[in-house]
This record gives C-alpha cells, sequence and structure tokens, in this order.
C-alpha cells in the first residue's frame, strides 16, 4: 500500500481526471472541501471506478449527534478514510464511530482519523490567537490520546508529533501527516513542514502531500520520487 496520499485540490471534476489519467497504478488520494464543493460527493464514485484509494477529508466539527448522523452518510461512501476535528471532545468522536458503524457497508466502516493541530497553525498563533497555552506538542499528543479513547484509528499530525503519538497511543495507531514540502519548496500556508525524508525517519504511516506533487512539472514522476522515499 502507497504511503503517500496524494491531495485533490482542485475545483473540477475535468483537472481530477486529467491529473489521474496520467498515473497508471492505483493511487492513495485525497478528496477535500476544494473538489467536494464543486464536484459534490459525486466525485467520490468517479475516483473509485478510477480504482483509487481515498481519504474523505471533510474535518467533521460540531455537536455529537450531528456528526454522528453525517458519519452514518458518508460511512455509505465506500471511502477508505474519513477525519472529524479533535477539537470536537471524545463525545463528538465517539459519535463519529457510532455513525460509522451504522452506516458501514457489509459492516466494515471507513478509518477514521483526528485533526489534532492544523499543520499551518505555529507555536506563537496556537498561544497568542487561539489560546491554547503550552508547547504544540502536548496538545497534539492529548488529542491523540483523547482519539484513541474515543476509538478513532489514528490522527493527523505534523511530522515532528509523529513520533511521540506512536510512543503514548502505541505503533498501531495512525499518524498521517500533512505539511510535507521538498527540500526546494517554499512552506507556504503551512508552518509546521517537513520532508519526506524526515517523515520516514520519525515513522510517520502516511504522509499527504498536494502542491508539491499537483504543481510539479512531472507529477508522477515526483510522486515516485516521494514515494520510493517513503519506502526506503
Ligand atoms: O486534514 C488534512 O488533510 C490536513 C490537516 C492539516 O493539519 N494540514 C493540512 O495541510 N491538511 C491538508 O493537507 C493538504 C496539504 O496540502 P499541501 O500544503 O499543498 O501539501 C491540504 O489538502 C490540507 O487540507
Amino acid at each position: 500500500m502507497s504511503k503517500t496520499i496524494v491531495a485533490l485540490d482542485f475545483s473540477s471534476k475535468q483537472e481530477v481526471v486529467d491529473f489521474l489519467s496520467q498515473f497508471d497504478e492505483p493511487v492513495y488520494v485525497k478528496v477535500g472541501m476544494e473538489l467536494t464543493y464543486a464536484c459534490g460527493l459525486e466525485i467520490i464514485k468517479t475516483i473509485k471506478e478510477m480504482g483509487h484509494h481515498i481519504f474523505l477529508d471533510l474535518k467533521l466539527h460540531d455537536i455529537p449527534n450531528t456528526v454522528k448522523g453525517g458519519m452514518k452518510n458518508l460511512a455509505a461512501l465506500g471511502v477508505d478514510i474519513v477525519n472529524v476535528h479533535a477539537a470536537g471532545g471524545i463525545p463528538m468522536m465517539k459519535a463519529a464511530i457510532e455513525g460509522l458503524e451504522e452506516g458501514a457497508i457489509d459492516g466494515k466502516r471507513p478509518l477514521c482519523i483526528a485533526v489534532t493541530i492544523l499543520t499551518s497553525i505555529s507555536q506563537e498563533i496556537m498561544n497568542d490567537q487561539i489560546g491554547i497555552e503550552g508547547e504544540v506538542i502536548d496538545t497534539v499528543k492529548r488529542y491523540a490520546q483523547n482519539a484513541k479513547a474515543a476509538g478513532l484509528d489514528g490522527v493527523v499530525c505534523s511530522v515532528y508529533e509523529a513520533k511521540a503519538i506512536h510512543e503514548v497511543c502505541g505503533d498501531d495507531f495512525l499518524t498521517v501527516t500533512p505539511g510535507i514540502r521538498l527540500a526546494t519548496d517554499a512552506k507556504g500556508d503551512q508552518a509546521r513542514v517537513a520532508t519526506p525524508d524526515f517523515a520516514r525517519e520519525q515513522g510517520c504511516d502516511y504522509i499527504v502531500v498536494g502542491r508539491s506533487i499537483t504543481k510539479s512539472e512531472n507529477p508522477v514522476k515526483t510522486y515516485h520520487l516521494i514515494e520510493d522515499t517513503m519506502q526506503k
């Protein structure tokens, strides 16, 4: 299984089809709000029919009953991974799992992971703007432990927290890490960034890569370069 999840942050079905048509193998892709709001959930069917694996990244964050209902409907899409915000708390995360179990196809629910502190958030933003005190890593670890207690399968975090999360939550608890940049790439809107090499060294289970692949001159070549690094 591929360890690189490609973020399909596009605004039309045509861009998705053109992008994926370049690959002659199944790719693990992430469908987020940009694509969903442009194309609706219909796009999931198109991508599944092309044979790719899907992380549906809608980051649910609401009261438990609403999240449960939402997840019940998402489970019926047959995607591989869905997510919530850990800031919604343990009761909300438990409700997400209940909803997924109710909506599961043939008793098999998608994996559910919790976004901890977004990789675009720096230490300063977390302390001074959001108002959470202490170190980012401590909040991320606490959120990961909450996610585990609620029965989730893993978290979204930055590369810098993956090792500590495996230490406290176990090696089987998934760490999915965006904020990946090649050495020559600009940080852009991300704050806690790292290279694929460092992600492998830190034991990240999956990396999420968007623009470094989708906007590269040769996306297939860049994808393979990154995936080979992760599989070393
Ligand atoms: O949940 C996510 O996937 C996510 C969480 C997070 O903390 N940071 C983050 O960047 N992401 C997503 O990962 C992708 C990163 O894109 P690039 O910065 O272009 O590689 C985007 O689709 C984000 O929505």
